[in-house]
């Protein structure tokens, strides 16, 4: 698979995007037929021990899907509409927002062609061409945030018989500190690897030595599994991408242009949800049409209205994740993390639900996951709070108690401390 910068080879499907197909009637054919199932996580230490975490109940697992299958499906359905027509090789050149004329330059002719839509549906990723023309209209906000990480992509080939290489049914992580790496199988039974690390990191790594010390010291394991020359190659061919979050607001303009996915918000990969909230978009996006009788007046207004805290709230949480992984030093507080979730949520049953559950498994509103992890985490202090009170009122009494009972017992403790404080220079004034 030749890399395309900037566009990851695999990527995580879960509940929400699993919907948005569901509803175009291709679940089943990227799911039964492509997706492979990762119903843990397996977490590499830098001693090679590796551990498992299983995301909770056997339904409970994310899909890792290939980008180009993925494409070929959505392409393949779409064409069989007969008023579909799809035009490849057509790159938006500008349109205007506000009458849905657009403007595309053929490749690789370069000729210059028109088009009038009476809706634009902006799906064009996180550097949009439609976005960048609503960026010139009054009221439009905007923000954006490179972070310091970047990511490469490399490969962990089959073995010689054809074989995965790793355990299959795993979302491979290896959290170290600031690097972090992760590996999702593909149908072709290879590992798609992640690597992120500060772009100053990817720098300094300038020569195969330093290159290979540097696995050797963070990822051992990983270098029979990617191959010494494989490894050297495939670093020294390729350039780390950038990693964006983008917000804006808002996502239409009128009832002619709206735009959806990386577009509208691009979010940091650190929680797997990038194509999930770009797919539910779409489905959010059916029901208001269906809702509101196809009144794009309405409609579109609507979806910014109704979508835009959903968005922002997985763009934050994204980057909280980032934030919150790079101090998961290594397997061992990743594993305590998870331990810690899934002890609350033991003791607190359906009152405690991990974020990342919430997030991944359900299709709760991405706002609203964020909102109920605050009352979580306010009762849980408040209930640790109270326990830890009545246990130091119990404490307390039972002491009081106890001396009650045995007098002498204050009476030996009160002259043992004054010959202590006898023998200890530091206490004579
Ligand atoms: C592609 C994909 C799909 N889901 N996730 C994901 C993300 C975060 C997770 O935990 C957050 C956390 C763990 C421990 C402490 C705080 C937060 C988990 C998990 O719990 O398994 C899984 C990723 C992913 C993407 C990039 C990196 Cl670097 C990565 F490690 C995993």
């Amino acid at each position: 698979m030749k890399h395309v910068t900037g566009k990851s080879i695999n990527l995580a499907l879960s509940v929400r995007g699993r919907s948005s197909l569901k509803a175009v009637g291709l679940e089943d054919e990227v799911i039964v037929r492509h997706a492979i199932p990762m119903y843990a996580r397996l977490i590499h230490d830098r001693d090679g021990s590796r551990r498992p975490i299983p995301y909770g109940k056997s339904d409970q697992c994310i899909f890792s899907v290939g980008r180009r299958f993925l494409n070929e499906v959505l392409l393949s359905a779409a064409e069989k509409h007969s008023n579909v027509n799809i035009h490849f090789n057509h790159k938006l050149v500008t349109c205007d927002p506000e009458t849905g004329s657009m403007t595309f330059e053929r490749y690789p002719s370069k000729e210059i062609t028109t088009a009038q839509a009476d809706l634009i549906v902006g799906c064009d990723g996180a550097f949009s061409a439609v976005r960048r023309q609503m960026l010139k209209r009054p009221r439009f906000n905007y923000s954006q945030t490179y972070i310091p990480h970047g990511y490469m992509e490399l490969t962990i080939p089959a073995t010689p018989d054809g074989q995965f290489a790793m355990e299959v049914n795993y979302l491979h992580i290896w959290p170290r500190d600031s690097f972090m790496m992760i590996a999702l199988p593909n149908q072709d039974k290879t590992y798609t690897v992640t690597l992120f690390m500060p772009y100053e990191n990817f720098e300094d790594l300038i020569t195969p030595e330093k290159l290979l010390d540097f696995f050797f010291e963070n990822f051992p394991d990983a270098i029979p599994l990617i191959g010494k020359k494989n490894l050297i190659e495939d670093y020294f061919r390729l350039k780390p991408s950038p990693l964006i979050s983008v917000k804006c607001n808002p996502y239409h303009v009128g009832d002619k242009t709206v735009i959806m996915g990386d577009a509208a918000h691009a979010m940091v990969p650190f929680y797997g949800q990038g194509m999930n909230a770009g797919f539910e978009d779409c489905l959010i996006f059916d029901e208001l049409l269906e809702r509101e009788n196809f009144q794009l007046a309405r409609v579109l207004p609507e979806f910014t209205l109704y979508r835009t805290p959903d968005a922002e709230a997985i763009c934050d949480l994204a980057m909280y994740n980032y934030v919150e992984m790079r101090h998961l030093v290594n397997s061992k507080s990743f594993l305590l993390r998870k331990k810690c979730d899934k002890f609350l949520n033991l003791i607190f049953a359906d009152s405690w639900i991990p974020l990342y559950t919430m997030v991944t498994f359900s299709k709760k509103r991405y706002h609203l996951c964020v909102k109920n992890k605050k009352w979580q985490d306010k009762v849980i202090n408040q209930t640790i709070w109270a326990v830890g009170v009545s246990a130091s009122v119990v404490g307390l009494s039972v002491f009081a108690k106890l001396l009650h009972n045995h007098p002498h017992w204050l009476e030996a403790a009160l002259e043992s401390l004054n010959k202590f404080k006898l023998s200890m220079p530091l206490f004579h004034n």
